[in-house]
């Protein structure tokens, strides 16, 4: 016999209990712009999506798109800066923020799925009431700190197997548009819906220590005195930070992990062996 067919077999067989722990589980997958790589990645990624909504598990994805953005700012030649990991965000920026997050971007993740048998229903934070935002700070312009998360639309999607994607926008109480960091934006969801796994995916495989290692886990402590010693630094601020929220907010457990590993998503949740950072409280 095809020894891939019987390694296959083994594999399906080991991951039962995985399977039967996170049946009926709400996972919230933040795929970042970095993350987001070739048509082929984005196929596997979405299978995985698709896979996980077939065993029983509530997928619900917030998406970045970062790079995205920028690409289509330097094409409109429309200068762009970021202060502490944020996009200062004028009006003119907002708009093109808003055309990608919420159309190419937000589609491209839609269709993938759709395509593997998915039912994913493209929304932004704006759709249903889902994301309120006041401003984060004066200079910073249209961006947004999520004041309140209605899970409803998601509760009721998931009743009806339907895959949410979420682009990350916000609306404001004098009717703004406010844009509002991936990462963030993804905290504040699986905070409301009071998920069991928060899966931020990046291009790194997990958070470092000094020694440029992965950890695999880390408590509240030991992100404080990584940050205080600035070997967690840039990007990866928000999404410790992210994890640390989330936790108090209700979140069983946040994972940093690599979205350009093959198959990440299911190592982390259906595997002995798990994938990148996994934040739990102290
Ligand atoms: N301690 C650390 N461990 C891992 N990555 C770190 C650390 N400190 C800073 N980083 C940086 O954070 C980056 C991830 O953040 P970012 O580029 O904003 O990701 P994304 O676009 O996926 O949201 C990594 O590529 C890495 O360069
Ligand atoms: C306020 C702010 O900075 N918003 C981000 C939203 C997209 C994002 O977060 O994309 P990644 O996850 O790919 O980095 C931005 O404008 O780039």
């Amino acid at each position: 016999m095809n020894r891939d067919w019987i390694a296959t077999a083994s594999t399906l067989n080991k991951a039962l209990p995985y399977l039967q722990r996170y049946a009926g589980a709400t996972v919230v997958i933040k795929l970042g712009g970095h993350a987001m790589g070739s048509d082929a990645a984005m196929e596997e990624f979405a299978r995985d999506v698709v896979l996980m909504r077939q065993v029983g598990v509530n997928p619900v994805i917030v998406h970045g798109g970062g790079p995205m953005i920028n690409a289509m700012l330097d094409k409109l030649q429309i200068t762009s800066e970021f202060k502490n990991g944020k996009r200062v965000t004028d009006a003119a920026t907002m708009e093109v923020v808003e055309m990608v997050l919420a159309g190419v971007v937000n589609k491209r993740i839609v269709q993938a799925i759709n395509r593997q048998g998915g039912r994913a229903i493209g929304l932004s934070g704006k759709d249903a009431h889902l994301i309120t935002c006041t401003p984060t700070d004066p200079d910073l312009g249209f961006v947004g700190t999520p004041q309140a998360v209605n899970p409803r639309v998601l509760r009721d999607l998931a009743e009806k197997e339907y895959i949410p994607v979420i682009a990350p926008l916000g609306a404001g109480a004098q009717g703004e548009t406010f844009n509002i960091n991936g990462d963030t934006a993804a905290g504040a969801v699986a905070a409301a819906l009071k998920a069991d796994r928060l899966l931020l995916l990046t291009d790194v495989a997990g958070v470092k220590n000094a020694a440029g290692e992965v950890v695999t886990e880390l408590s509240a402590t030991q992100i404080r005195s990584l940050t205080e010693d600035g070997v967690i630094a840039g990007g990866m601020i928000p999404k410790t930070e992210t994890a640390l929220a989330a936790i108090d907010g209700g979140v069983r457990a946040a994972v940093i992990l690599d979205g350009r590993a093959p198959n990440a998503c299911l190592l982390e949740l259906f595997t002995e062996h798990g994938a990148g950072s996994i934040i739990r409280s102290d």
